[in-house]
């Protein structure tokens, strides 16, 4: 037995980066919709579509190349830009090679290594560059499982005990905390206030409140009124 690949967690921001799916059967449709949610600007290559992939196309949520997956297809993706292409190629910012003919999801993984895009295998993990984890979203915060390939059903189970554990609260909370950063950030400039008030703000009862339905959001005064408070105290 190998040892497992020890995977790199980061977060990417894919809001108008040009991403494609090679493939468009259910799991192409599933990795389409996560992109689209983070913004991506979609292109499927593919002859047959999901009837909710075709609608996704109908609404142009979507481009779709109506055919098989030719060679170098993962270096030209629309010139958009003129710059770009000028120098001849424009390569995508990520790959989901998901099409039911392993000859051809591993020609897309071979491919895409050459040009150092980040891809995914839906057959084979080992071909992958990067895999998708479970994801919990609670608004700001994002919550993902993964299982370093040990298999769906592994890292939804776990993915379902820390939904319950993580409720609709966290949201809120998050949100508040996101808001007093914001606010500490424009008003504090010494380095260890910001902090200390930072650290104050994680300690206040907030979550508790909210759990008890006690709790207003503030507004931007009461969060300078409680910045003031404690740095008096
Ligand atoms: C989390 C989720 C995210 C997502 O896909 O977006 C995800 N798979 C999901 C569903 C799912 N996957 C499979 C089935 C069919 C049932 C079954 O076979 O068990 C179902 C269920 C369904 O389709 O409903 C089969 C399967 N999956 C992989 C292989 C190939 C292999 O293992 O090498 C095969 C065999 C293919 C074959 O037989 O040919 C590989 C991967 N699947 C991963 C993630 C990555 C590992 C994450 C981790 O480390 O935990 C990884 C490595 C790569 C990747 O795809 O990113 C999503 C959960 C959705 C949810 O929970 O609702
Ligand atoms: N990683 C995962 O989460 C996961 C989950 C289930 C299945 N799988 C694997 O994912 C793959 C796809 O599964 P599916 O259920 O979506 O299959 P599917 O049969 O529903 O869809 C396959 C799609 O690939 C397209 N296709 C076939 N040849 C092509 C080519 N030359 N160029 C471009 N597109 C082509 C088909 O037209 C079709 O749209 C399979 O290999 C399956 O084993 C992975």
């Amino acid at each position: 037995m190998s040892d497992p690949i020890h995977y790199l967690p980061i977060m990417l921001d894919c809001r108008d980066q040009d991403c494609l799916i090679v493939g468009g059967g259910k799991v192409a449709e599933r990795k389409s919709i996560s992109l689209l949610q983070a913004g991506a600007i979609l292109t499927i290559i593919s002859p047959t579509v999901t009837a909710k992939l075709q609608q996704l196309i109908d609404q142009q949520q979507i481009r779709w190349l109506d055919r098989e997956y030719q060679t170098d297809d993962i270096a030209n993706c629309a010139f958009s830009d003129k710059k770009l292409s000028e120098i001849g190629y424009r390569p995508y910012f990520l790959v989901h090679a998901v099409t039911s003919v392993p000859e051809i999801n591993n020609q897309v993984a071979t491919e895409a290594k050459v040009y150092r895009i980040p891809v995914n295998v839906a057959h084979q993990r080992e071909q992958s560059t990067f895999i998708n984890p479970n994801v919990i979203r609670r608004g700001r915060l994002t919550i993902a499982v993964a299982t370093s390939g040990a298999g769906p059903l592994a890292g939804r189970h776990i993915a379902k005990e820390i939904n319950q554990h993580f409720g609709n609260e966290y949201e809120i909370y998050i949100d508040f905390l996101y808001h007093v950063r914001e606010t500490i950030a424009k008003q504090v400039s010494e380095e260890s206030l910001r902090k200390s008030l930072l650290h104050q703000a994680m300690s206040l009862s907030i979550l508790e409140d909210i759990r008890q339905g006690v709790f207003e959001p503030w507004s931007e005064q009461q969060i300078q009124h409680w910045i003031n408070q404690s740095i008096e105290e």
